[in-house]
């Protein structure tokens, strides 16, 4: 049965709109895991446009589930982690002017930084996965490079126009989960999961946790962030 973490980013992102001090996306973390999520995602940009430095030190000593990191490979952000020690860090590709993460990490084209950096968490007792498209050589690479899971990118899905777009690009993240399960890799996935598309991703058996934030947000805003949590996580269990 898939696990879901709430990933809290836009709770940050209403905070920055004013440079104010809420909503606190500490005491949404408390809301959205006493409603039953199995973890927290938050994403630190360099740009530090939603999450901050100290929300992920806060999270660190407040998220008493699974506190997960997204983060680049970028020297400084790696230094934050090690500082930190989240329970998982999730590397993800990142680029200043996109509105949030286009593609996948490119594991294979930076596989020797990848495996320097998975050396390093693990070093401090951190899990490492990896946001990727759902390619074998991205598989491979993270496999290779001794992470312990990969999140498979669920965005190409979400964006399909038609449903036989999107058949197709189910099929790849299944034959992903597959090769990654193969690989003795932990498989993730998330991007773009909103509760109208949801149900045939958790439909795909060995896919451990979905990691969505935007649209829980989202209905946060109007039915409060415990009842979307507790709306999404109901959508993944009746899925399986
Ligand atoms: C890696 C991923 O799919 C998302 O979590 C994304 O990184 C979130 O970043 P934004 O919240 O800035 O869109
Ligand atoms: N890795 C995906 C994530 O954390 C949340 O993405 P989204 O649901 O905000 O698109």
């Amino acid at each position: 049965m898939a696990v879901l973490n709430v990933n809290i980013d836009h709770v940050a992102t209403v905070r920055q709109a004013r440079l104010a001090d809420e909503p606190d996306p500490v005491w949404a973390a408390v809301q959205c895991e006493l409603a039953g999520a199995n973890g927290i995602t938050v994403h630190l940009r360099q740009d530090r446009r939603h999450i901050n430095d100290r929300d992920v030190r806060v999270l660190k000593e407040t998220v008493a589930c699974k506190f997960n990191l997204e983060m680049s490979m970028a020297e400084p952000i790696v230094k934050i982690a090690e500082a930190v020690r989240p329970d998982q860090v999730t590397l993800v590709p990142e680029n200043r002017a996109e509105l949030t993460t286009e593609g996948g990490l490119d594991c294979a084209k930076y596989k020797r930084r990848l495996a320097e950096v998975v050396k390093r968490m693990h070093k401090k007792g951190i899990l490492v996965s990896t946001f990727i498209v759902p390619q074998a050589e991205q598989i491979v690479a993270s496999a290779e490079t001794g992470c312990d899971a990969v999140e498979l990118h669920t965005g190409m899905y979400a964006n399909a126009r038609t449903d036989t777009a999107a058949r197709k690009r189910l099929a790849e993240l299944a034959a992903g989960k597959d090769l990654a399960t193969e690989r003795k890799l932990v498989v993730h996935a998330g991007h773009g999961l909103t509760y109208r598309n949801i149900a045939p991703v958790a439909g795909i058996d060995g896919l451990c946790e979905f990691n969505i934030g935007h649209s829980i947000v989202a209905r946060a805003v109007l039915v409060g962030i415990r009842e979307a949590t507790r709306q999404m996580i109901e959508l993944i269990e009746k899925s399986l």
